[in-house]
Order: structure tokens, then sequence, then C-alpha cells
């Protein structure tokens, strides 16, 4: 298996160099020595005596890019004007902004998007509630919400923190299929007051994803709202990463040779991604699942506070093994990781059964890194964009969503999200499937097309789509023009 450098970390040096005394051929013998890969150089100003240069260059880290820094500077000659970080220049002054439909050129235009023209539409809503989908931008709209307490693997960071997170699956929302959304973080951890607060916000969308909500409280909230609104409600970090993992594993299985109903499968982090993805393992036919939280394994005979650990060890684990991850994974054909960083060790991997698969999917960085495990497993996954096989809910949100709102439906069921579990898993071939291609990229433009379709029968089966379905044909083929 082939591991990209990363690209997640690349820094900008802006250089005045004296020409009488240093060169660019010197400072790129300095950079290259340290490891450092120059991709990109540009020149802002040639004088007589000095230039100044930008030097981009991929680092692995922030030690990595301290020490080029800090070597760079000692050479005389060369004075570093400032450095700056690329994923920091992207978010200067947020990554999404709204744009108009259409242009206000004159009072003839002011009078009919606003007053007083708007008025009649208002009234017309106000007669006719429905029209709401077809007067506003509630059928194309998902608010993604979050009180940023579960914020990737980085834990309970809060609101403000959790945005740039939150604006990163925006963009991805249109740009993958077209759904505008909006992200929205929450100054309250409550679960009432956000039950509410959502609740109250509803109107305006089509959809809510919530997204890095910790649990347990993240399965009464989407629970309540599910239960109390007529928009479906998914909570990502549940169902979107459920619905991958089980796409992914399908194919890899297959590369591997093995059955789902056979598998040892380990699961680690019995979170809000963990629990969902065991529930739906164990739907789609996994006998042996075991889930591993901080203490050790979830067993029948411990007492736990929370009623979904309580389900948790009531449901798996059948042959009731007990201990740390280092115990249970021994033998393991799966392993499933949604926990935190390096939580998976190497002499772990090498005592998992022959064939064995590692998804290790804490972000931002994985329980265990591509490059310790490779050696010993026969299919490796993580979260991130910057390796092969990329196991990240991005693949499911935005087909998920794009098919429920195309048939407007009133919720996101069981029978939707194996549809789009194994509409994912198909977009990648027989031909095509091997140990780095497991899960189609996210730029792969079959996968939303496929998922949107499955989930829109899907919709119409479970019989909670609520649009005409000849109606629905035609605008669906409307709603992707843009993307
Ligand atoms: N790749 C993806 O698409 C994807 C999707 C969702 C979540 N995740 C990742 O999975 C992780 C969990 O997300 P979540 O939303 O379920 O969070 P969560 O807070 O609901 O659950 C995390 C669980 O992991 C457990 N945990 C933390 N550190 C552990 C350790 N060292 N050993 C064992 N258990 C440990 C916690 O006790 C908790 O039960 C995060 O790193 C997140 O980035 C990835
Ligand atoms: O945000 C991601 O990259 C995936 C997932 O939603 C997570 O919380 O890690
Ligand atoms: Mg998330």
């Amino acid at each position: 298996m082939s591991v990209p450098k990363s690209v997640n970390h690349s820094i900008i040096l802006r250089l005045e160099i004296d020409k009488e005394i240093a060169s660019f051929g010197q400072i790129a013998t300095v950079i290259g020595g340290l490891n450092g890969d120059i991709v990109a150089i540009d020149v802002i100003n040639v004088g007589r005596e000095r230039t100044i240069r930008d030097i981009t260059v991929t680092v692995s880290g922030q030690e990595h890019s301290d020490l080029i820094v800090q070597e760079v500077k000692k050479m005389s000659g060369v004075k570093v004007i400032h450095v700056s970080d690329r994923t920091f220049l992207v978010h200067l002054g947020g990554k999404i902004e709204t744009k108009l439909k259409l242009p206000i050129k004159n009072r003839d235009d002011l009078s009919r998007v606003y007053t007083p023209g708007v008025a009649r539409i208002s009234s017309a809503i106000h007669e006719d509630e429905s029209l709401a989908y077809s007067l506003t931008i509630k059928r194309n709209t998902v608010a993604v919400v979050s009180d940023g307490s579960a914020v990737l693997g980085l834990g309970n960071i809060g609101p403000k923190a959790a945005m740039p997170v939150m604006e990163g699956k925006a963009m991805l929302f249109k740009q993958l299929s077209n759904v505008d959304a909006f992200p929205i973080c929450l100054e309250t951890q409550d679960t009432d007051e956000i039950v509410q607060t959502i609740k109250a916000m509803a109107p305006t969308f089509g959809g809510i994803n919530l997204e890095d909500i910790s649990s347990p409280r993240c399965f009464e909230i989407e629970q309540r709202l599910t239960e109390e609104l007529d928009i479906p409600v998914f909570h990502d970090d549940q169902h979107g990463t459920a619905v991958v993992i089980l796409a992914g594993l399908l194919n890899a299985l297959k590369y591997v040779g093995k059955n789902l109903r056979d598998c040892k499968i380990v699961v680690c982090g019995i979170g809000a991604a963990g629990i969902a993805c065991t529930k739906m393992l164990l739907n789609a036919g996994a006998k042996n699942v075991i889930g591993v939280d901080r203490d050790g394994a979830l067993v029948r005979s411990v007492k736990y506070e929370s009623s979904a650990w309580e389900w948790y060890a009531d449901n798996t684990n059948p042959d009731q093994e007990a201990g740390p991850l280092s115990d249970v994974i021994k033998e393991a054909d799966v392993f499933i990781g949604v926990s935190g960083p390096g939580v998976l060790k190497q002499e772990d991997v090498k005592n998992m059964a022959e064939g064995s698969i590692v998804f290790a999917m804490a972000n931002p960085t994985p329980e265990i890194t591509p490059e310790e495990a490779e050696p010993y497993v026969s299919v490796m996954a993580t979260g991130r964009s910057d390796y092969p096989n990329q196991i990240n809910n991005v693949l499911c949100f935005p087909g998920i969503f794009r098919g429920a709102l195309d048939c407007r439906a009133s919720r996101i069921t069981e029978e939707m999200k194996l549809a789009a579990a194994k509409a994912i898993a198909s977009s990648v071939t027989d031909d095509e499937l091997n140990p780095d291609y497991i899960i189609p990229g996210v730029f792969n433009e079959k996968v939303v097309e496929r998922v949107r379709k499955a989930v829109i029968e899907a919709a119409y089966e479970s019989g909670v789509a609520r649009k005409d379905q000849q109606h629905t044909r035609k605008i669906n083929t409307e709603s992707l023009e843009m993307v």
C-alpha cells in the first residue's frame, strides 16, 4: 500500500534574499536537506541587491516546520519576512458566503423581491404552508447544527471552535450535491435547550444535520427531534459514519474473501459513531461484535450508567470477551476505530487474524497510522483525505440529504441508510477493487447520484416520501444541474 506524504500541512516562507551573499539554490539545499518538499516558488519582488520570494514547502508537521524555519533563519543573507500556514490562509474570513439568485437592479426588481411584492408571497404561504417548499429556500436548505461537544476527535472544544468544521460540511453539501447548508453552532449543551432551539428554527429548513454532538446526549436529541419535526433529522456522526463503514467493510471483506457473519469485529470508541456503526453491522448480519472503550471491552456482567451502553452490552460480545483492547483484539478480523489518536498499537495489529482489516477513523489523528499498520494488515483505511481509502461520512451526507430533499422525505429510515451503504459500495466495481481502493473517493462522480437514487427508492418503499413520484423524477434531474 502506498502512503502519500501528508498534504494538510504546508507553509509559505516569504524570504528576502541578499543576492551578493545567498542564492535560491543554497536555500533549496537547506530545505531539501531537512526533507522539506518545495512545491512552489513565487517571485514577489526583484531589486538590484535583493529579491523577495515566496517558497511553499510541504512539511510533515509543526515540529518539522519549526526546524526548517529555524535553519533558514540561520543562513546569512536570508531574512525570513514571515511564515504563513496555507491551511490557516484558506480559513481567513471563513469559507462560505451567501449568494443572490437574481440581481436587484432597479425599483421594479426591489418591489418584487421586497416590499410590497413579497407580502403577497407571505400571505400565500400563510394560507397554504406547503407553499414554503416552492416559494422559499426551505426545499433545498439544511442546517448543520453542532454544540461543539465532540468536535472530530478533539473533544468538547465549544461552539466557536466547531465553526470551521461546520463551514467545511456546508461547503461539501453545496459542492457535492448542490444542497444549501448553514453552519449553526449553539452556545448550549443542554439537551432540552438544543431540542427547543432546533425546533424553533426548523421552519427555515428542509432538513437538520446534527454534527459533532457527544454521546449519550446525541441519542435523545436526535430521537426527540425526529418525533417532533416533520423534516429529516440525521446525526451525521452516527448514521453517516455507520453507512460509510458498512460500505467500506462490505468491499474490504469481498477483497479478503471473508463473510461478515463469520468475522470477529472489534469496535473501539463506544460513542455516537461506535454505537450506530455496531447497530448497522448487526442489522447487516454481523454476529460477533465486541465494543471497547476506555475501561476495556463492554460485558454483560457490568452495570453501566448509560442506557446505550447497557443495550450495547446486552446485544454484542457473544463470547463475553473481557479486558483491554490489547486482549480482545487477538484474532480479530476487523478493527473499527472511532475513538481517539494512537489507541491501537502495532503489537495489537500483529495479533489480529490473517487477512486483517483496520479502519482507524478518529480525526484528525487516527488510532494507528497507515505507516505503522501497513506491514501487518490486508486492508487499511482512515478518515483522512491524505491517505488512500478515506472512510468518512462525507461519502454519505451529501447524497442522503439530496435524496431526502428531492422526494421530500419526512425522515431518514433504516432502509434508506442501508440503500445508501450499498450504493456507495457498488460505486467500486469488482475490477477496480484493490486494497488501496475499497471505497470510492469523495470526488467520484457516481457516488452522490447513486446514493440519491437509492435513497429516493427506499424512501418511497418505506412510505416516508411526501412528493408525488412522477414529480420527484423530474425535479431530481434539475436539482443536480448546478453540481
Ligand atoms: N471518519 C469519519 O467519518 C468519522 C465519523 C464520525 C466520527 N469520527 C471520529 O470518531 C471519533 C469519535 O467520534 P464520536 O462522534 O463517536 O464521539 P463521541 O464523543 O460520541 O464518542 C467517542 C468515544 O470514544 C471513547 N474514547 C475516547 N478515547 C478513547 C480511548 N483512548 N480508548 C477507548 N475509547 C476511547 C470515548 O470514551 C467515547 O465513548 C472522533 O475521533 C471522530 O473524529 C470519524
Ligand atoms: O468531520 C469529519 O471529517 C468526519 C466526522 O464527522 C468527524 O467528526 O470526524
Ligand atoms: Mg463529525
